[in-house]
């Protein structure tokens, strides 16, 4: 296949190639884009590129998701706002959604999956954003064996809680857990439960960790490498 690159005049070498063709990552950006294989989990004839999105609460998740979402073509699904969706939706599990958001837990796996599977089913794209999910390790192995994948990637927003608590209070989009006592609760189960699957991840080496900090286009220009090589990958590998 080597021959294929002769004429490319890329700053690149073999060496370099054969080992990202090795790398997990590289291999389904190509199989996404370019087999039909499916799975059991999602009805897509194709399977997704999965991109899970987490930092802490008011790291900027949602904020710069849109950004890769409208640059990159992802469908931007939020955990935390399909959540709230169905809890102001005449839901049976309304009542529970509401009092555990409240409380800044984590709603039981199989509601948020149910809602997340459903999303994916819809999603106009086949490379999808994963936002503030999974919570826990609990999250995440029900996810995995729910829907039968494991995510592509993962990004990290790193960000100090007294930055993220200046967002959230400045956010005032009237969320029922955007007060103090709540962001304190929030603050503590994402240490405590988010953290480990932000670790799982790392020690399988799908974690993009950026640092959250300084504007919201300083920090889009670090994930946009991120995206604009995997799509210079694809771009080298598929044709
Ligand atoms: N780099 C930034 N500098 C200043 N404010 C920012 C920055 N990024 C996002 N914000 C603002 O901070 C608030 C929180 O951002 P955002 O909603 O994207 O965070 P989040 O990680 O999705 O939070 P949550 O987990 O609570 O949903 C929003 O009001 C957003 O406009
Ligand atoms: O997978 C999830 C995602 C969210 N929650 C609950 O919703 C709130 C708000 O989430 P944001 O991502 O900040 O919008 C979160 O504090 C949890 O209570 C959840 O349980 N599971
Ligand atoms: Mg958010």
């Amino acid at each position: 296949m080597w021959r294929r690159f002769a004429h490319l005049s890329l700053s690149i070498s073999r060496t370099k190639l054969q080992s990202l063709v090795r790398d997990p990552t590289v291999l389904k950006l190509i199989n996404t884009f370019s087999s039909d294989a499916g799975n059991d989990g999602v009805a897509s004839s194709r399977k997704p590129f999965i991109t899970f999105v987490l930092g802490g609460p008011g790291s900027g998740k949602g904020t710069q998701c849109e950004k890769i979402a409208s640059i990159f073509g992802f469908a931007h699904l939020s955990a935390g706002e399909l959540l709230r969706e169905e809890m102001s939706s005449p839901s049976e599990n309304g009542e529970l959604i509401r009092n555990v958001i409240k409380e800044g837990k984590i709603v039981p796996s199989a509601i948020t999956i149910s809602l997340i599977k459903r999303a994916i089913n819809s999603a106009t794209s086949d490379k999808i954003l994963i936002d503030g999910f999974p919570r826990s390790e609990e999250n995440r192995i029900a996810f995995e064996k729910i829907i039968g994948v494991e995510p592509d990637l993962v990004i990290f927003f790193e960000c100090p809680e007294e930055e993220m608590v200046k967002r959230i209070l400045g956010r005032n989009q009237g969320r029922i857990d955007d007060n103090m006592e709540t962001i304190r609760k929030r603050l503590k189960v994402f240490e405590d439960l988010n953290m480990p699957v932000v670790e799982h991840y790392s020690s399988k080496g799908k974690v993009h960790k950026i640092t959250a900090t300084g504007t919201v286009d300083e920090i889009f220009e670090r994930v946009r490498q991120v995206f604009a090589s995997l799509r210079y990958l694809k771009a080298c590998l598929s044709f």
